[in-house]
């Protein structure tokens, strides 16, 4: 089964990096999660009530046109009509809550390990922050049913093949957004079909993970931060979010635009993979996540992209009109994920010509 393990590997934590507060028994906000700045996370033009990201019906004739303007403007939209079913998301979701809920102790039985992907743990971005994130987060890379068996010895199976089903239809959906977003770009066939790339598994197949995210509420909602601001690595993201809102992404000349949720929906955000694919024509968008005081919020996002030794170049797939130079050093998968796991959001920076 396709993981992106390998690529992280290289890259070792401390076990501070993994260890997610025991949340249920902070009555306080501990200093070690108060971040400073947030007066002005709070000022930024959050509350700008006008400007909301493009809606997108995935039936639209002109889906391709719709989606490839609002990667170009925005970097996320909101796609309805994906025809995933919504009993599958709301199973993935009633899990990933069930796994949540468990006791700490339980929890860290899947803990991730320091040069591990998969498991249980803060978010990865943590060691560039001087502040802890009020978040915990589960991946899982390919099949879950060894972590899950570190839980549920002799019950992995109903939080098993909702994942696992998730994983598939995900996948499709993923395939298509492809598919379209490339041909809006005019992204070569060899490009487009991963001629030639495979992954640690030796199959041309796509590199994807599932992120489960849970904010529980907090006592000082104020000085907290979910998820710091980042973008992610990822080709594309597909994310669901529960009705907690949190979610917000920065726009140019706007500034932090809320993501409303809405359970039925979807949300596609365009990665830093894509940004280099298409010579920073789609920017990947930068988020964050506010917490709540009195609500948890849940999330499950989805990571797709080129298999690892894919080479991610905009000088090589057809994207470049003619006169046009590429920004960025080719690069594979790998060695991005390599970049960014080291740099953060200097990783960019560092393959632009
Ligand atoms: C596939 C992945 C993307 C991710 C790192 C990971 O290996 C699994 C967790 C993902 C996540 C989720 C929260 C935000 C993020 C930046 C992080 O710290 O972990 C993303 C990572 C990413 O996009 O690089
Ligand atoms: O919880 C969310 O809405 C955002 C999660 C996210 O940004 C991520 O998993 O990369
Ligand atoms: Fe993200």
């Amino acid at each position: 089964m396709v993981t992106l393990s390998e690529a992280y590997r290289d890259h070792p934590l401390h076990l501070h990096h993994i260890i997610p507060l025991d949340f249920s028994s902070a009555g306080t906000l501990p200093e070690t999660h108060a971040w400073p700045e947030l007066d002005d996370f709070a000022t930024n033009g959050c509350s700008n009530g006008q400007k909301s990201i493009p809606v997108i019906d995935l039936k639209d004739p002109n889906a391709m046109e719709v989606i490839g303007i609002a990667c170009e403007k925005w970097g996320v939209f909101e796609l309805r009509n994906h025809e995933i079913p919504l009993n599958l998301i709301e199973e993935v979701d009633f899990q990933a809550k069930r796994f949540f809920a468990l006791p700490s102790q339980n929890k860290l039985k899947a803990l991730r390990s320091p040069g591990g992907a998969t498991g249980y743990g803060v978010a990865r971005i943590s060691p560039f922050f001087s502040k802890y994130m009020w978040h915990e987060g589960f991946t899982i890379m390919g099949s879950p049913v060894d972590l899950a068996k570190r839980i549920w010895p002799n019950d992995y199976a109903p939080f098993c093949d909702p994942m696992e089903n998730y994983q598939k239809q995900m996948k499709h959906l993923s395939e298509q957004l492809k598919h379209l977003i490339f041909n809006f770009l005019d992204i070569s066939n060899e490009a487009k079909n991963w001629v030639g790339s495979t992954n640690s598994s030796g199959s041309g197949c796509a590199c994807t993970a599932i992120q489960l995210n849970s904010y529980p509420s907090c006592p000082d909602p104020n000085r907290a931060m979910g998820l710091a601001p980042h973008t992610d690595t990822s080709l594309f993201t597909i994310l669901h979010q529960s009705n907690t809102n949190g979610l917000q992404i920065f726009k140019d000349e706007v500034g932090w635009v809320p993501v409303n949720p809405d359970p039925t929906a979807l949300v596609v955000n365009t990665g830093d993979i894509l940004h280099i694919m298409s010579n920073g024509r789609f920017r990947s968008v930068l988020h964050r996540v506010m917490v709540n005081g009195t609500r948890p919020r849940y999330s499950v996002a989805y990571f797709y992209s080129p298999p690892l030794n894919y080479v991610v170049s905009a000088s090589s797939n057809g994207v470049l009109k003619s006169g046009e130079l590429a920004r960025f050093h080719s690069v594979t998968v790998k060695e991005y994920i390599g970049l960014k796991a080291k740099n953060l959001e200097k990783a960019l920076c560092l393959i632009t010509i």
